[in-house]
């Protein structure tokens, strides 16, 4: 039997999975790593980390593996996205990466708007100017440590620091460089334009490939401390949600993908990339070749609950802490919470925005505020959903994907909420599994991504609406989204009290 490796450099974890021939999951590794929040908006990861952790679990994975090692082909990698990696000349990182969900740089998006024009930018990138994207982080070292910007010699994104680390060669994707908002959207490549007006460099701009392109091969030092096989190939991989839309079969027109993660998306499967959204939802290229997706984020989806879990339940697992939402009825008991824990993206791009708990009362206990929170996280999922339904989008079948979809009763409450049926595929692992895919397809194991995918995943349940359920919950969606409303203005007098 051949094996491929797909790793997903997530933002809590880094999940390896080596998958075999049939798409079975012979083995499933994470490895997590913290963190760096120094003040309120401010979201950073040592780069280094992320290859240390990828090297034990490799070396882990290598340690169970009965196989010939030979027999494990390939590899591919699927990245959090937008984080941006500065390299100097000898390709040593310059400082920690700044990630998707650090909302530092407001005055930068302004900036970008100011330089190029609404309008202009959005021609460009198909992509509004977001405190998340990674031009505006680059804008900020610029201005804030120009001792570090000076000595920048190339730019990164999460997984791309990793593939370098393992094989020594220097890449992006489309899928990720998307996401960038450098990069031409229509033209696919990056934009000189946006390089003259904002004077930035373009050789700091990394080559382009494709996801299922073939970069390489491990190094000796890699091979030495993990155990695989210098003959592995290695292939460029995708942004996570590019791989997750690949590792749940959004691989067709009308196909919609709901992911709870760290973050939280809505996304939906677009052949042409020239649809006009307004900018409403991030428009990107997808990891399957000619193809893009459309997508709205919710910036603290899994986040809100780990957060409340590390701060009320720091000694239980996730699964100790939803135990009880079964027993909790639709609504909480009146309880509602916004999910804007580090501002919020889809459908309000508002860095100042902060959560709240609406409605606590006396009688309320902990599993009412987990339920809440969960519930809360979905509505936000649902105002992408009600966007796409806007723009005259049937979504009628959603497949739910990442950490998220170990809960029954979540998966419930997405049918629920989103009135359509949702299915869960047989790993919840979607951006691990996509990368999976792209390795066994560049291996020359199938003729394409769908029919791999199709060989490697099956559908494992589904979830229908329940009518009373979707009745309240289209109520509470309503009240739900007064809390912005009425929140917005509160927050921006807080956010000089905040850390
Ligand atoms: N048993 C569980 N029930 C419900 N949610 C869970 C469970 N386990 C993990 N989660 C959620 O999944 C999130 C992690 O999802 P994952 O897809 O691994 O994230 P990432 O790719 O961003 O690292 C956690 O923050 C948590 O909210
Ligand atoms: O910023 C985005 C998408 O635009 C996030 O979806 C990141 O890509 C991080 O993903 P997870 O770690 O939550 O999977």
């Amino acid at each position: 039997m051949k094996y491929v490796i797909g790793i997903d450099l997530g933002t809590s974890a880094v999940k390896i999975l080596l998958v075999d021939q049939k798409g079975t999951v012979a083995q499933e590794i994470s490895k997590d790593y913290p963190l760096i929040q120094e003040k309120t908006g401010y979201s950073e990861q040592d780069p280094n980390t992320w290859v240390d952790q990828t090297v034990v679990g490799l070396q882990e994975l290598v340690h169970h593996f009965d196989g010939q090692i030979e027999d494990i082909e390939g590899i591919s990698f699927s990245g959090q996205m937008h984080g941006l990696v500065l390299l100097d000349r000898s390709n040593e990182v310059l400082r920690p990466a700044i990630l998707w969900n650090d909302t530092r740089t407001t005055e930068q998006c302004e900036k970008i708007y100011r330089l190029i024009g609404e309008e202009r930018l959005l021609s460009i990138t198909q992509n509004p100017a977001l405190e998340g994207f990674t031009l505006p982080k680059l804008l900020w070292v610029r201005e804030h440590e120009p001792e570090i910007y000076a000595n920048a010699k190339t730019f990164l994104l999460p997984k791309d620091y990793l593939r370098y680390r393992l094989t020594g060669s220097i890449e992006m994707d489309y899928s990720d460089a998307s996401g960038t908002l450098l990069l031409d959207f229509k033209e696919n490549k990056w934009s000189k334009e946006l390089c003259n007006l904002l004077d930035i460099d373009e050789k700091l701009c990394p080559p382009l490939v494709e996801s299922t392109a073939e970069v390489g091969k491990i190094t000796v030092e890699v091979a030495e401390a993990t155990g695989l096989s210098m003959s592995t190939k290695v292939f460029a991989g995708g942004a996570d949600n590019a791989c997750g839309a690949i590792g749940s079969r959004i691989l067709e027109q009308g196909t919609t993908l709901c992911s709870i993660g760290t973050s939280g998306v809505v996304l939906s499967y677009e052949t042409e990339n020239t649809k006009d959204f307004h900018g409403k939802v991030h428009y990107f290229n997808h990891g399957a070749p000619d193809a893009y997706y459309t997508m709205g984020v919710t910036l603290a989806a899994g986040y809100s609950l780990s957060w409340f879990k590390d701060v009320f339940a720091k000694n239980e697992s996730f699964a100790e802490l939803v135990s009880e939402v079964g027993k909790v009825p639709v609504g909480s008991n009146g309880l509602l919470f916004t999910p804007y824990l580090v501002g919020e993206r889809t459908p309000y791009a508002d860095s100042s925005i902060r959560a709240s708990f609406i409605g606590m009362d006396g009688s309320h206990e902990r599993k009412d505020f987990v339920r809440a929170i969960m519930e809360g996280i979905t509505f936000s999922l649902h105002e992408s959903i009600t966007v796409f339904r806007d723009h005259g989008k049937e979504i009628n079948t959603v497949v739910s994907t990442g950490g998220g979809t170990k809960n029954e009763e979540w998966l419930q409450m997405q049918a629920d909420i989103f009135n359509a049926k949702v299915v869960k595929m047989s790993s919840e692992q979607g951006p691990g599994m996509g990368a999976a895919i792209l390795a066994a397809y560049g291996c020359g194991w199938f003729t394409s991504l769908k029919d791999c995918a199709e060989e490697f995943l099956k559908v494992e349940k589904e979830y229908y609406p329940i009518e009373d359920n979707v009745e309240k919950y289209k109520r509470l969606f309503v009240i739900y989204q007064e809390v912005y409303k009425q929140t917005s203005e509160i927050n921006k007098k807080l956010v000089a009290f905040r850390r």
